[in-house]
C-alpha cells in the first residue's frame, strides 16, 4: 500500500514489508472491528516490526477469524493515544485573563472562564517512546508540548493551530503559543512543508498555508509582551501575571507590525524572525512548484466577469499588475496519495468500490479525496465537478480563490519580515510575487456579478492526477504508454510548455456561494476602503451566508460537513475580520453582528451539551454542526480560540 513518502521510521518499516501491512490494514477494516478508521492508525506498535510480522505469518497459517485478529492487535498494538501525555500549557495560570472581567455580563465572565480552562484539558506532548522509537509510532516526534483539536483528533493539526494560537495569546499564553510555532516550523525542517498533521499518514499532503499568519501573531504578541515589560520595568512595578493584553495579530496584523520601527520588542521579535523566514520561504516553495502549481491563461475569462481593472488590489498597490502578462502561475491543492486514506481506509474503499471505478479512476479519486482532505474542506460541493456525489470530487481541477488568497497573504508577510530583517532583495521578490497573484486573482477570479473572488476550473480539465505523476514527479513512474497519454491530452488542449513542464490551462470561473469565495477580503486582496473591497463586502452581506447561529459554509445541503447547515469557525471569523477591514460602510456593524451571534450560539450549545463544538448549525442559534464521514466531535481547539478572540474584541 502507497502510505506515503517514505520518510518516517514507521513508514520505512511498513514499507519494507509493505504487503504485510497493506493486509493487516485490509483485514482490520474488513472486519469492521472498530466504528472509526482512524482507530487503528492511531494504535502504537507495541514491538519491533519484524515481530509483529512474524505473527500475522502465523496467524494467517492459523486462520483469521475475528476473535484470532482482536488477540493479535490487543498483543501486538496500544490504545489510540497512549503515546500521548496530558500536560499543563507552559506558563498556565488558572485564573482567567484579565480583560474577561471587563465583560459586563456575568454569565459571559464565566463562560470566557470556563472556554479558558479547556486549554488544560487539550494540551499534550508526545511519549517518551515516540522520541526513542518512532518507527513504532505513526505520531510524528514534535519536540514541544501542542494544543490538539479534541476527541478522535488527537494530535496537532497545521491550519487548525493558527486559531489555537490566537486563542491562547487572547488567554495571556504567549509560552504555549510559541511552543507550538517551533513545532510546526520544525516540521519544514524535516518535511520541507507542514503536514496535515503530526501523524506520519498525514504527510502526503499539507493544509492551508497559515504558516506565515501564525509568525505574525507570535512576533506581534512578543514585541507587546516585551513593550509592557519594559512599561512596568520603567514604572517600578514588578510581576508579570501573564494576563497581558497581547496585540491582536493575523496574516494581515504583521504589515504594520513589520514596518514598524524597532524601538521596542526588538530582540526577542527579530530572533523569532530570523528562525521562522527560511522556513516560510521553503514552505512558500512547496505551495508554488511541483503538481500544486498551475499556469492559466488570462484570455477565457469567466460567467462572472473577469477583466479587472486591477483597482484596489493589493497588487496594484506594490506596483504589480496584468502589463502583457497572459500566462500566470497559481496554486491548487494536490496531495500525494493514489491509494485510501488510512485514517479513512473504509470509507474511501466503499466511495470506489461504490462507484464502480477503475483502477486508473479509483487511483485519480484517491488523490482527489486526499487533496480535499488537504484543502481543510473535506467535504463539500465546492470539490465536485461534473456530478453531485463525492464520487464527482475533483479538487486537483480547480485554482482555489482561498488558497492562492492566503498564498498572497505570505508573500506579503515574508516580504514584510525581510524588511524588518533588512533582507531588501527578498523583500523585493516576494513583494512582486505578491503583486503578480493579486493581478491574477484580480483578472481571473473576481466577479462583479457577486462581489467576490471565485474558485476556477481548469479547462478543459488536466490529465486525472494517477497520469499526472509521469510529468509532476510524484513517487511512483508510470508504465511508458501511461505518460504518453498525459502528453497527447496536453497536446490536444495545446497545452504543453517548451520546457516540458505541465500545461498553460485556460480556465472558468466556478459557480457556487462558498464562504471562501471572501477569504481574499481577510488577506488583504483588494485594498481596504477600495472600491472592490467594498464591493466584497456587499457580496458577502447580500451572499444568504450570514445567518443567525453564524456563517453557512455555502447554500448547497448536501449533506457534507462543509457545506450547509455548518458554520465553521475558523470562516466564521475570517469573514468577521475580513468586514472589519473592508472599509465598507456598514461593514463593521455585520462584522460585530456576525461575531456576537458566534458567540452567542458557542455559549448556547454550551448550556446545553456542556461542550465547545467543531462545527456548529447556522441555522439554528446553539445547534450543533453535523454530516460528513465521521461523527461531530468536541474540545475543541479553534473553536475556543476563535471563541476567546471575539469574546474579548467584541464582548457577548
Ligand atoms: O479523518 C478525516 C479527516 O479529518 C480531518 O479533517 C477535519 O478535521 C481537521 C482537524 O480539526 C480539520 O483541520 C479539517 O478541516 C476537518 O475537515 C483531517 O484534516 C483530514 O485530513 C482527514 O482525512
Amino acid at each position: 500500500m502507497d502510505v506515503g513518502l517514505p520518510t518516517t521510521p514507521l513508514q520505512t518499516t511498513q514499507l519494507n514489508s509493505q504487503a504485510t501491512w497493506h493486509e493487516i490494514i485490509w483485514k482490520v477494516s474488513d472486519a469492521g472491528l472498530f466504528a472509526d478508521s482512524k482507530h487503528f492508525v492511531d494504535c502504537p506498535v507495541l514491538r519491533p516490526w519484524e515481530l509483529v510480522a512474524a505473527d500475522w505469518e502465523q496467524l494467517k497459517v492459523d486462520g483469521v477469524t475475528q476473535e484470532a485478529l482482536k488477540c493479535f492487535i490487543a498483543s501486538n498494538f496500544g490504545p489510540p493515544g497512549s503515546d500521548l501525555e496530558a500536560v499543563l500549557p507552559a506558563s498556565w495560570h488558572e485564573e482567567p485573563p484579565a480583560w474577561l472581567a471587563g465583560l459586563p455580563e456575568e454569565e459571559a465572565r464565566a463562560f470566557g472562564a470556563a472556554v479558558h480552562q479547556l486549554w488544560k484539558t487539550l494540551c499534550r506532548k508526545v511519549s517518551s517512546d515516540v522520541l526513542a522509537n518512532p518507527d513504532r509510532h505513526t505520531l510524528l516526534p514534535l519536540p514541544q508540548p501542542f494544543i490538539v483539536p479534541g476527541d478522535r483528533f488527537r494530535e496537532c493539526y497545521n491550519w487548525d493551530s493558527y486559531w489555537v494560537i490566537l486563542g491562547l495569546l487572547a488567554s495571556g499564553l504567549l509560552p504555549a503559543a510559541r511552543q507550538l510555532l517551533t513545532n510546526l516550523l520544525g516540521l519544514v525542517d524535516v518535511w520541507g512543508f507542514v503536514p496535515n498533521g503530526a501523524r506520519a499518514y498525514y504527510t502526503n499532503r499539507s493544509q492551508p498555508p497559515l504558516l506565515s499568519a501564525m509568525v505574525a501573531a507570535v512576533a506581534a504578541a512578543t514585541a507587546t509582551a516585551q513593550e509592557e515589560s519594559r512599561g512596568r520595568e520603567g514604572a517600578g512595578a514588578t510581576g508579570v501575571n501573564g494576563n497581558g493584553r497581547a496585540q491582536s495579530a493575523s496574516g494581515a496584523g504583521v504589515s504594520n507590525n513589520h514596518s514598524s520601527s524597532n524601538s521596542t520588542g526588538g530582540t526577542e521579535t527579530e530572533t523569532l524572525l530570523r528562525e521562522a523566514l527560511p522556513r516560510l520561504i521553503a514552505h512558500h516553495g512547496y505551495w508554488t512548484s511541483g503538481p500544486k502549481l498551475v499556469r492559466v491563461r488570462s484570455s477565457a475569462g469567466g460567467e462572472g466577469g473577469g477583466a479587472g481593472s486591477g483597482d484596489g488590489t493589493g497588487g496594484g498597490q506594490e506596483g504589480g499588475g496584468t502589463g502583457e502578462r497572459t500566462v500566470f502561475e497559481l496554486s491548487r491543492y494536490h496531495a500525494e496519495l493514489y491509494e485510501p486514506r488510512p485514517e479513512s481506509f473504509r470509507e474511501d474503499l466503499n466511495l470506489v468500490e461504490g462507484a464502480g471505478l477503475g483502477p486508473e479512476a479509483a487511483r485519480a479519486l484517491y488523490c482527489d479525496i486526499a487533496s480535499a482532505a488537504e484543502s481543510g474542506w473535506d467535504f463539500s460541493t465546492r470539490w465536485f465537478v461534473g456530478g453531485d456525489s463525492l464520487a464527482h470530487t475533483r479538487t486537483t481541477q480547480i485554482v482555489p480563490a482561498d488558497l492562492n488568497a492566503w498564498l498572497y497573504r505570505t508573500e506579503l508577510d515574508i516580504a514584510h519580515m525581510a524588511a524588518r530583517l533588512g533582507d531588501s532583495a527578498t523583500r523585493d521578490a516576494f513583494a512582486a510575487r505578491a503583486a503578480e497573484r493579486a493581478a491574477a486573482m484580480d483578472l481571473l477570479m473576481w466577479s462583479d456579478a457577486d462581489g467576490c473572488w471565485h474558485d476556477l476550473l481548469l479547462q478543459p480539465s488536466p490529465a486525472p492526477p494517477s497520469l499526472r505523476q509521469a510529468t509532476d514527479g510524484a513517487a511512483t513512474a508510470p508504465p511508458p504508454a501511461t505518460a504518453k497519454a498525459v502528453e497527447a491530452q496536453e497536446e490536444d488542449a495545446g497545452a504543453v510548455q517548451e520546457d516540458g513542464s505541465a500545461g498553460v490551462y485556460p480556465t472558468q470561473q466556478r459557480a457556487g456561494v462558498y464562504a471562501s469565495n471572501w477569504v481574499p477580503l481577510w488577506c488583504g486582496v483588494a485594498a481596504p476602503g477600495s472600491s472592490r473591497a467594498v464591493a466584497a463586502a456587499a457580496g458577502l452581506r447580500s451572499s444568504g451566508l450570514l445567518q443567525p447561529g453564524g456563517l453557512l459554509t455555502s447554500l448547497c445541503r448536501s449533506g457534507q460537513q462543509w457545506d450547509a447547515p455548518n458554520s465553521w469557525p475558523p470562516l466564521v471569523h475570517m469573514a468577521v475580520e475580513g468586514l472589519e477591514r473592508s472599509g465598507a460602510p456598514g461593514a463593521a456593524e455585520a462584522a460585530a453582528g456576525l461575531a456576537r451571534s458566534y458567540v452567542a450560539g458557542c455559549r448556547a450549545a454550551w448550556g446545553a451539551t456542556g461542550h465547545m463544538h467543531e462545527k456548529y448549525d447556522a441555522m439554528v442559534p446553539g445547534g450543533v454542526g453535523r454530516g460528513g464521514e465521521y461523527v461531530p466531535q468536541v474540545g475543541f481547539g479553534w473553536s475556543n480560540g476563535v471563541l476567546m478572540t471575539l469574546l474579548r474584541k467584541y464582548g457577548a
